[in-house]
């Protein structure tokens, strides 16, 4: 006689980590006191993806990306790039990624060229490469005309172009953007966006954080949305909007619009 089937042990709401994914997040959490600023919750993020991460103001995406990026240490949870554990192996991992953070300061008593090639230089790479691929940086940025400025003297985005290029400049396999389109021009945007979506078509990984839903649909593959540190909705852009704009789907999810009582005051 056979033996009776066991019952399936409960699936586990954090698997382990998935080794053929560019990003994988499991039960990373962060709480800031009493305030909960990431709850845990599992993503992968394909390879090959160009990744939106969308939320309100407050929602957990910048803690979510300093957590991946080994900038801030979770309270609990794995964040794994390509297989290879963050926190328990951030040499590993972080040459493997290519970060634009928020909020970080840069060195700005550098030039935007000296900026750019230390950044080379600090990731090990031969003194003339670095020297070729700033130039490319600078120019695909409209910075080579700035390149001997200082930094300090940039604009809010030439600020964001440059760390762009600091990001870019070791050719990573995954770039992790948070607002890299924040108070860049169109003309740079679009140029921005040509360089991203190249990098993609050749295998590259890039996930990014917007409020721009439009932009994010447009340029994304797939997209996550988090509100209140929750993850709301994840998958191909066309699975999370079904069929509605991305902007309606949003607001779906996160709600938080206005009951109309405008401030009636301001109305001279
Ligand atoms: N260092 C900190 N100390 C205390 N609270 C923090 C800290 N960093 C973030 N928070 C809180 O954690 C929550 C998530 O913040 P986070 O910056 O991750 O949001 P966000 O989605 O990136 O927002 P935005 O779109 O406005 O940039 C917010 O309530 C914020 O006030």
């Amino acid at each position: 006689m056979s033996q009776p089937l066991l019952p399936p042990p409960p699936a586990s709401p954090f698997p382990s980590i998935d080794p053929n994914a560019a990003v994988s997040l499991r039960g990373l959490m962060k709480s800031f006191g009493p305030k909960v600023a990431v709850a845990p919750f599992g993503l992968d993020v394909p390879t090959g993806s160009f990744y939106g991460l969308v939320g309100p103001n407050g929602a957990g995406k910048t803690t979510t990306l300093s957590m991946l990026t080994g900038l801030l240490r979770p309270d609990a949870g794995t964040a794994a790039v390509h297989g290879i554990d963050v926190w328990q192996r951030p040499l590993e991992a972080k040459a493997a990624l290519g970060v634009l953070a928020d909020g970080v300061r840069l060195f700005d008593r550098l030039s935007g060229r000296q900026l750019v090639t230390y950044s080379g230089r600090l990731r090990g790479m031969p003194a003339d490469e670095v020297a070729q691929r700033t130039e490319d940086l600078l120019r695909v940025m409209d910075l080579t005309d700035a390149g001997n400025k200082l930094v300090v003297d940039y604009s809010a985005g030439m600020h964001k172009k440059i760390s762009l290029a600091c990001a870019m400049i070791h050719a990573p396999r995954v770039l992790v953007l948070d607002e890299p389109f924040e108070a860049v021009d169109p003309v740079s945007a679009a140029n921005i966006r040509d360089i991203l979506n190249d990098y993609v078509r050749h295998g590259g990984t890039v996930l990014v954080s917007s409020h721009v839903m439009d932009l994010v649909q447009r340029m994304c593959t797939h997209v996550a949305v988090i509100a209140d540190g929750q993850l709301r909705a994840a998958g191909t852009v066309d699975q999370v909007r079904g069929g509605l704009s991305l902007e309606e789907r949003f607001v779906d999810l996160v709600g938080g619009r206005g009951t109309g009582e405008g401030l009636s005051w301001l109305h001279s």
